[in-house]
């Protein structure tokens, strides 16, 4: 598999009347990477995959697919000749053609039609289902069948937006891991909009997490997790909680937890005030600690169970024991922290104080504290 720089967005401004949208965003994927835009709604992400498609003109910056420019201010490459596919959230099927000529729609004059469509159909796992129509399917088999139509014509660089939002928890889940493995097994590069972070993760090499038209931070899912950037970054990606504290040294945190050792030299001057994000991996179960804390709610999910917690100075935290230790909500438990990659963020940065709308992700602070 090549490595080449595939896609390359340079400082890209797009929006509508004039109207700036996404703002200077930069970012590149390799041929046969997986990339992602991941953000709240409104941010931008699908304006980015339309500009990358051919389909919104850029006002500032420009667009590169394999060396070339193919959109840049005062000219934008024409979507069909971009060799760009594109998968969309309602599927998109043309009603009155059957699966197999819905698949075969993009590659109608190729000699080898029938023997790749036969190929594409066994890839997405739908052979059985070649004679039937769109609307015999379900939504887990359209979408199948969509992404077997936009690879046929074998595109350099294939588009999703949002393709899995229309499917159940379950499904979604499934099928992102599927997509995921046919893309690789093709070496199909591809770009995927999502607001659903599971998601991103679960297909993606490359995720950006978009906040108001910016491009937060490009990086992989593991460093978006354990590296964030940024308080925002960190809010929307996981869980968990930020506590305040202290800076000791370089390497150590005073918190109501004690004093927490990081990984590294962080660069705020020693004895500011930081924010220390704790994730609920980095909560361990410690019978024989005096660090205490109540348990003020569970949740259980079979190899493991998710804790609510209290502080004595009711701070909440959350974390993840293994399923075999349980207590009931009222119950103390002892608990150590092992954040291997101690995440810290100067207080003081306004930015960073703003409530975060996802109710799944970071929580600052308790409200008692
Ligand atoms: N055709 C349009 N004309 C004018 N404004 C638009 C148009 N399409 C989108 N916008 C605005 O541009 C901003 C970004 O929209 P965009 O669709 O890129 O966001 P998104 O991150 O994909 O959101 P979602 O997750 O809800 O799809 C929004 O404020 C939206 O109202």
């Amino acid at each position: 598999m090549t490595h080449s720089l595939l896609l390359n967005l340079r400082n890209l401004v797009c929006g509508y009347q004039g109207h700036r949208v996404v703002q200077q965003i930069s970012l590149h994927l390799n041929a046969g990477d997986i990339g992602c835009l991941l953000g709240p709604s409104g941010c931008g992400k699908t304006t980015t995959l339309r500009a990358i498609a051919g389909f919104e003109p850029v006002q500032e910056g420009e667009i590169q697919l394999a060396g070339e420019v193919i959109s840049c201010a005062g000219f934008t490459l024409a979507p069909e000749k971009r060799r760009i596919g594109m998968v969309f959230q309602d599927y998109a099927l043309f009603p009155h053609l059957t699966v197999a000529e819905n698949v075969a729609f993009g590659i109608r004059k190729h000699p080898q039609r029938e023997r790749i469509t036969a190929e594409l159909l066994e890839l997405v796992k739908l052979s059985h289902l070649a004679q039937r129509y769109p609307h015999e399917l379900s939504g887990g088999q359209q979408q199948r069948v969509a992404l077997a139509r936009a690879l046929a014509p074998e595109p350099q660089l294939l588009l999703l937006d949002e393709p899995f939002s229309n499917l159940d928890v379950e499904l979604r889940r499934k099928l992102s891991h599927e997509v995921r493995d046919i893309l690789k097994a093709r070496g199909t590069s591809a770009v995927l909009v999502t607001h659903d972070q599971e998601e991103a993760f679960a297909v993606s090499d490359h995720v950006g997490v978009f906040r108001n038209g910016h491009l937060e931070q490009w990086d992989t899912p593991y460093n978006l997790y354990h590296e964030p950037l940024t308080p925002f970054v960190a809010s929307f990606v996981g869980q968990g909680y930020f506590i305040r504290g202290q800076l000791l040294t370089p390497e150590t945190v005073q918190t109501e937890l004690g004093v927490i050792q990081g990984n590294r030299a962080y660069t705020c001057p020693t004895g500011s005030s930081v924010e220390v994000l704790l994730r609920p991996d980095d909560i361990v179960y410690t019978p024989a600690s005096e660090l205490k804390a109540t348990i003020t709610g569970k949740t259980f999910l079979g190899a493991s169970t998710f804790y609510r917690l209290q502080l004595p100075t009711g701070s909440p935290l959350e974390a993840i024991f293994p399923s075999h230790i349980d207590h009931l909500p009222g119950e103390q438990v002892g608990i150590s922290v092992a954040a291997e990659h101690l995440v810290i963020f100067p207080t003081g940065d306004n930015s960073s104080l703003e409530p975060e709308p996802a109710s799944s992700g970071v929580r600052r602070y308790s409200e008692a504290s």
